[in-house]
């Protein structure tokens, strides 16, 4: 089994809802992404995919967070039930990437996201193998 890791950031502002304490404020952070692939078939050039079409894709989700209030955003607003945690960042993202890549590996797939608000607190979010 082969794993491959892109990882990138964003800045985005948040706040958290039902929250005590000082979370609950608009407040900045910048987002540190992490989205591993795995699979068990190199192509002909030795790569299970190349960096460079897994960094493009997801790169076209991460910029539609990036510099955003996430609390405005359609899949976060006050009447979806999904503060924007790092939880929901994670499970969010990795959906997306999931439909994006879909038709586009052939030999890998997603095997989970992590975002983390810090270097020191992190979640990460996979899925039951099929
Ligand atoms: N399980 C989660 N817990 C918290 C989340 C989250 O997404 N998932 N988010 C927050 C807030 O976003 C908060 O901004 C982070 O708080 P905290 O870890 O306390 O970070 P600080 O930099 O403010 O804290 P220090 O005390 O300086 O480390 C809270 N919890
Ligand atoms: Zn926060």
């Amino acid at each position: 089994m082969y794993e491959l890791a892109i990882r990138t950031r964003f800045a985005a502002a948040h706040c958290l809802l039902n929250y005590d304490g000082p979370c609950a404020q608009l407040h900045g952070h910048t987002w540190q992404v992490e989205v591993v692939f795995k699979g068990h078939k190199l192509d002909q050039k030795g790569m299970l995919v190349d960096f460079k079409e897994l960094k493009s894709g997801v790169k076209e989700v991460i910029e539609e967070l990036d510099h955003q209030n996430l609390n405005m955003l359609e899949p976060f607003k006050q009447n979806s039930g999904n503060n924007p945690t790092a939880e929901n960042l994670a499970r969010y993202i990795f959906r997306r990437l999931k439909t994006k890549f879909t038709d586009s590996l052939e030999n890998a797939k997603i095997a989970v996201v992590r975002v983390g608000e810090s270097p020191e607190a992190s979640a990460a979010y996979c899925e039951e193998e099929d």
